[in-house]
């Protein structure tokens, strides 16, 4: 074998609150994220949003220190990946490569082509695929791939998801059944599942299998617990006026608390790091509804960071791909053509000449409402 590479993809948060409105720019930027009948609106869409949110998000990361955790654990996270993997008889180089922010993924690649890396594995740091994470690192990736020669030279194989792993699926269950150990009724406890949203467009006009891997990943963590307590599964982090994947977290919950529901054991499904949306939006936007709504314990179950058995499964999730036959960034799953990512999905999309000047006319009236937003100083879009 070849010098070994272990390419760890996430997305990446601002280090401190001046970082936050760039952050965000380069998220709304990514057309994977939100995806324009024109490319030549994308930036100044991505301006616009990313200036409307940036006061209310950077009030949020000021809750939770002035800055994203995220790269100090993905960093902690790759330096245990690479002493399981030697313990396990691989050397390996590991890089991060962020989407929206330090280290970017550009920096990573640099680095990967300074240390000669002959061959290389690409594990993105979400256990579900979705278009709007892997699949917009791995599309990115493909385009520095095909601009650059030496790259090319690289034995590379990428994991497009790596839910169903059996360490995994332990490392979840035993962190659960720890929490679960901490509640009043450990047998009647529920077992809340919040998974990061996406848009319902992006499930039934992209074709994003990431709704199905969270049903199957919840699924399965439950059968790894082999505990009889209810559980349920609802969606987090909702952004902008588009429809997203139901049920909401935030009414899921209250619909338990008014079932009479009083221990919650909240689990953070689609995050392998604590981040804003675990320490802020669960620790304290849900745990506040919930406690209005009468939930008595609310117990958040932490992210498995370094957790030594997740750790072990990543390491495993690495030699299982080098053993397997390689999987290039074509072979990933990736937006239909013609697919616009943005509202009014019922839309006939781009079919026809008609719908193209009519989805045209539309973006343009959605810009003009958001610049009326912005020159009234409300504030009520994309918070
Ligand atoms: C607007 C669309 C967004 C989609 C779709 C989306 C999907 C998605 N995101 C994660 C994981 C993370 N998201 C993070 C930050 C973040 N994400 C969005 C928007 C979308 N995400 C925004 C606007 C932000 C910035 C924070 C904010 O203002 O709310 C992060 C980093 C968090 C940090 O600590 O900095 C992660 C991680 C997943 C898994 C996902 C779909 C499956
Ligand atoms: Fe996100
Ligand atoms: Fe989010």
């Amino acid at each position: 074998m070849g010098r070994l590479g272990v390419l760890l993809l996430n997305l990446g948060g601002p280090d401190k609150l001046e970082d936050v409105r760039p952050f965000l720019y380069n998220l709304f930027a990514d057309p994977e994220i939100i995806r324009l009948p024109s490319p030549l609106l994308q930036a100044p869409l991505a301006w616009l949003i990313s200036t409307l949110r940036a006061k209310k998000s950077q009030e949020n990361y000021k809750k939770i220190g002035g800055g994203s955790p995220i790269r100090r654990i993905t960093e902690a996270q790759g330096q245990a990946l690479r002493s399981q993997l030697q313990q396990n008889g691989h050397e390996a180089h590991v890089y991060l490569g962020m989407r929206y922010w330090h280290p970017f993924t550009e920096e990573a690649i640099a680095q990967i082509k300074r240390d000669q890396i002959e061959e290389l594995v690409i594990l993105p740091l979400y256990p579900q695929f979705s278009i709007s994470t892997t699949g917009s690192s791995f599309r990115l990736l493909d385009r520095i791939w095909k601009n650059d020669p030496d790259l090319q030279k690289i034995k590379y194989t990428v994991v497009p998801s790596w839910y169903d792993n059996s360490g995994y699926l332990q490392a979840m269950a035993n962190l659960i059944a720890t929490k679960l150990d901490q509640v009043k009724n450990p047998s009647e406890a529920y077992i809340f599942f919040s998974a990061h949203g996406v848009p319902v467009s992006y499930i039934e006009e992209a074709g994003d299998p990431y709704q199905k891997e969270i049903e199957n990943c919840a699924a399965l963590i439950m059968q790894k617990l082999n505990r009889s307590n209810p559980y349920k599964l609802a969606y987090q982090s909702r952004v902008g006026p588009v429809e997203w994947l139901q049920p909401y977290t935030d009414v899921a919950i209250k619909e338990l608390a008014q079932q009479g529901v009083k221990e919650l054991v909240v689990v953070p499904i689609s995050f392998v790091s604590e981040h804003i949306e675990t320490l802020e939006e669960i620790d304290m936007e849900y745990r506040e509804i919930a406690e209005h709504a009468g939930i008595e314990t609310f117990a958040r179950v932490p992210a498995p960071d370094t957790d030594p058995t997740f750790i072990q499964a990543l390491a495993n999730v690495v030699m299982k791909a080098l053993s397997d036959r390689p999987i290039a960034f074509a072979e990933t799953i990736q937006p239909q053509k013609n697919t616009k990512l943005y509202p009014q999905e019922r839309w006939e999309w781009g079919m026809t000449q008609s719908a193209e000047v009519w989805n045209g006319r539309l973006a343009m009236l959605g810009f003009l409402i958001l610049l009326l937003e912005l020159w009234l100083g409300r504030g009520q879009i994309f918070q």
